[in-house]
């Protein structure tokens, strides 16, 4: 297994960061997938647009790499103005809020990532903020110090999390429009991995991009990184062209099995398995077990493994479920059965 292979989770290379750059979406028609996002978004934009407004804030949560960034950048070109890209972790002080906020010009749309890591100092300004279009700065402190309003531009607040319930009630409820993004199907990723050859200019035959897509756990990020990998066997293995053959080599090579999990899924779930007798087990438990940090678990791993039925979640921990022993060939204790009774 390659060293940055948890490429939805570890941090990015240079190139995979220019290489995501470049095969971002620029308008909604180019946007594959997410149709209800979609339909809701066009029409949201639309009405803005036809009253010369800012479009209301809009929230989008779901897993990394399903296209949040790419989503507010499309909001941005499509309403005709800039966006300015920051995250919760990189706006330390109110200060930076409130630098980014008066930087705006009308309608201008403020893109926060990470949004459920901003500090409550910093949620306090942008509370008034969204809502009123304000600014409350104090000036000096002790009894002395005072505050002052400033009017902001009517902006767009693009705030994007993996964590929806991580958010406080406050913030939350200050979105006008909230999506959630899902995992993409086999299909859609299919046209996503040749949309990025097409980019790339790279050749896949049709068995070629089913392969990718269909171990790129619905993830169109790992998609395009998966098909940029592949190229390589391809060039070097056989004539350039990824075939399916090529793709299942080179994916297998990479520690990316048949259905997509990669070590770390299987560790979990061999865990699960192996020193928790099927679950159920505690995150927390599981974290401390398979040495994967609580967050990658629930973020990255458990939507894909819960999407396809491997593992399920009940009031006492996570299961392992008989889809996964029989994917590693593995006998299933029937006392299982009655953990699944009680899923949530
Ligand atoms: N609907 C889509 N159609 C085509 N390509 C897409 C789509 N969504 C995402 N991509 C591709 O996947 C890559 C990752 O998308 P993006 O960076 O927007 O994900 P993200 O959800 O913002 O990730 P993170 O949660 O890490 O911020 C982009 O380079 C883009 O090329």
């Amino acid at each position: 297994m390659f060293e940055d292979e948890r490429l939805v989770v570890t941090s990015m290379s240079e190139e995979d960061a220019e290489l995501e750059y470049n095969l971002r979406p620029r308008t909604l028609e180019e946007y594959i997938g997410q149709k209800n996002v979609k339909e809701n978004l066009r029409i949201f934009m639309e009405a803005a647009k036809m009253r010369q407004e800012a479009l209301d804030h809009v929230l989008l949560y779901g897993p990394p790499g399903l296209g949040k960034t790419t989503l507010a950048g499309i909001i941005a070109a499509e309403m005709g103005v800039n966006i300015r890209i920051t995250s919760g972790p990189a706006i330390e002080r109110a200060g930076d809020l409130a630098s980014n906020l008066t930087n705006l010009n009308p309608r201008e749309v403020l893109f926060i990532d990470e949004i459920h890591r901003l500090n409550s100092a910093v949620e306090e300004i942008l509370y008034p903020a969204m809502e009123d279009f304000v600014l409350d700065i104090m000036l000096g402190k002790g009894p002395s110090a005072r505050s002052i309003r400033l009017d902001l531009p009517r902006f767009t607040l693009v705030g994007a999390t993996t964590r929806a319930g991580m958010l406080t009630g406050p913030l939350r409820d200050r979105f006008g429009i909230v999506f959630r993004l899902e995992l993409y199907t086999v299909d859609e990723l299919k046209q996503i991995v040749k949309r990025a050859a097409r980019i790339l200019d790279v050749k896949v035959d049709e068995g070629g991009a089913t392969e990718i897509a269909r171990r790129s756990r619905g993830t169109p990020r790992l998609a395009n990184r998966y098909l940029k990998r592949v190229r390589d066997f391809a060039q070097v293995m056989a004539d350039g062209v990824v075939t399916r053959e090529i793709a299942a080599e080179g994916l297998n090579r990479l520690g990316v099995d048949v259905l997509g999990l990669d070590s770390v899924d299987q560790n979990i779930l061999r865990t699960i398995i192996d020193k928790f007798g099927g679950g159920p087990v505690g995150l927390d438990t599981l974290s401390a077990a398979t040495g994967e940090e609580s967050g990658t678990i629930e973020d990255v791993c458990e939507p894909f493994l819960m999407q396809i039925g491997f593992m399920s979640r009940t009031p006492r921990g996570r299961i392992a479920t008989r889809l996964a022993y029989e994917h590693f060939g593995l006998p299933y204790p029937e006392r299982n059965d009655g953990a699944q009774m009680k899923l949530v």
